[in-house]
């Protein structure tokens, strides 16, 4: 089985779905975001206070290609698809799922203050810049192979329609080995 990507912005719900996918597989799960807790010893917030932004990118960015390139489910964080270069190393390695969901819908789940206090970027910057963070990262999300969009979707119904649309995926003749 190629390895299952999942994108999208915050609160799409990639570490929910993933985790049940995963189960659903019989695959195991990696989240990104874990992965880089792991690999520092700390906290996603921590590394954001101590070390910047930048740092977290790298670490990131490490993760991603770290990871096992079958049999597996990852669930990238909001801002893996910053770099270019790793959406294009995910679209090479596996299947990209984008879990569409509109910005009322995931500020409200992010405004969860259990949600919101693991996220730094939402305890730095307003509703509106996170708007256009949002806005600003379509563009790199809406280039994934699947998109599912969540926002009339529980997590099992998310999950129930990303097997249905893997099976008829067909990858593109020109991926780079
Ligand atoms: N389809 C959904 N419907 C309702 N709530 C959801 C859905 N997907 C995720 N959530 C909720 O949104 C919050 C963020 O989910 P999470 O899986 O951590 O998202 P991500 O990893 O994409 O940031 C959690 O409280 C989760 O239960
Ligand atoms: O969108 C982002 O830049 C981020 C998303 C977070 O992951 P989730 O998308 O799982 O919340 C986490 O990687 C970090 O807080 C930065
Ligand atoms: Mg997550």
């Amino acid at each position: 089985m190629n390895t299952i990507y999942l994108v999208g912005f915050m609160g799409c719900g990639k570490t929910s779905v993933g985790n049940q996918l995963s189960k659903r597989l019989g695959v195991p799960p990696y989240d990104v975001d874990s992965a880089v807790e792991k690999l520092r010893g700390q906290t996603i917030k921590e590394i954001f206070y101590r070390e910047g932004e930048e740092a977290f990118r790298n670490y990131e960015s490490l993760a991603i290609r770290q990871l096992p390139l079958e049999h597996a489910v990852v669930m990238t964080g909001g801002g893996a698809v910053i770099r270019e270069e790793n959406l294009c190393y995910m679209k090479n390695k596996g299947i990209v799922i984008y879990l569409k969901t509109s910005f009322p819908v995931l500020w409200k789940r992010l405004m969860k203050e259990e949600e919101r206090q693991k996220r730094p970027l939402l305890l730095t910057r307003k509703k509106e810049e996170i708007q256009a963070l949002y806005d600003e990262r379509r563009k790199q999300y809406e280039q994934c192979d699947i998109e599912v969009n969540t926002d009339e979707l529980t997590t099992e119904e998310v999950c129930h329609q990303i097997l249905q649309k893997i099976i008829s995926f067909k990858p593109s003749t020109n991926r780079q080995n």
